[in-house]
């Protein structure tokens, strides 16, 4: 089985960014985390800023690389390993300008073979697919199958990314289908035992998948 690991993507708000700051730094001690996006949806950019610098040293710290939601400019200034574009976020061509070649840069490309061949080509490093489950998350307007990791998975060697109400219940077809991350907001941050919970449960599901 190859080997798939878990993305974490913060809460769209952080009210209590010293309190955030406590359980993400938990939740990174549980277990095997391999990214961290900045998600903040609507907030002023000095707010993305302040959330970004109190939170980089915490992932950079292990080995987790914090990559920046929407906006490579404030990935550049927050000294994020990457970005994560979505179709209206902007180009990964002029993102790899602006960030560099050692930088992450993933794009979303919903349940589309043409939009994933599109973003590989444009020099993304990675593609996210989704949604494939139920979200409360975020309204969204695509619906992804595993079939779409599969032949991701076959036919090219550019990682991929499955997202969208993925749980340790139910990730084992996507792992088995060859995601190579499974991203996640609720599974972890909504876990009824904590964040640190929800990191276990999904690397334990994710290693008996
Ligand atoms: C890993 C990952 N995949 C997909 C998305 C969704 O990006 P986008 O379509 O731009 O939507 P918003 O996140 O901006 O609401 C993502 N953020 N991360
Ligand atoms: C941010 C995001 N993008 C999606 C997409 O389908 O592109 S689904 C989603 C929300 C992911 O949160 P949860 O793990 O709580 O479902
Ligand atoms: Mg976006």
């Amino acid at each position: 089985m190859p080997e798939c690991r878990l993305y974490l993507i913060t809460p769209p708000a952080l009210p209590d960014l010293t309190g955030f700051a406590d359980s993400l730094a938990r939740a990174l001690d549980a277990g095997d985390v391999a990214a961290l996006q900045l998600r903040l949806k609507d907030q002023p950019d000095d707010a993305v800023l302040r959330a970004a610098a109190a939170l980089r040293p915490i992932a950079q710290a292990r080995d987790v690389a914090l990559l920046m939601n929407d906006r490579m400019d404030l990935a550049k200034q927050a000294g994020c390993d990457g970005v994560h574009l979505g179709q209206g976020d902007g180009d990964p061509v002029a993102a790899r300008k602006l960030l560099g070649a050692e930088a992450t840069i993933g794009v979303t490309c919903h349940a589309s073979r043409h939009l994933a061949m599109e973003a590989g080509e444009a020099g993304a490093d990675y593609v996210a697919f989704g949604a494939f489950f139920p979200t409360g998350t975020k309204q969204v307007q695509h619906q992804a199958e595993p079939e779409i990791l599969e032949w991701w998975a076959e036919m090219f060697e550019l990682p991929c990314v499955a997202i969208g109400g993925i749980t340790a219940a139910n990730c084992a077809p996507l792992v088995r289908a060859g995601a190579d991350f499974l991203a996640v907001v609720g599974a972890v941050w909504s876990h009824p035992e904590g964040p640190a919970a929800g990191v276990r449960a999904m690397n334990a599901a994710i290693a008996a998948a």
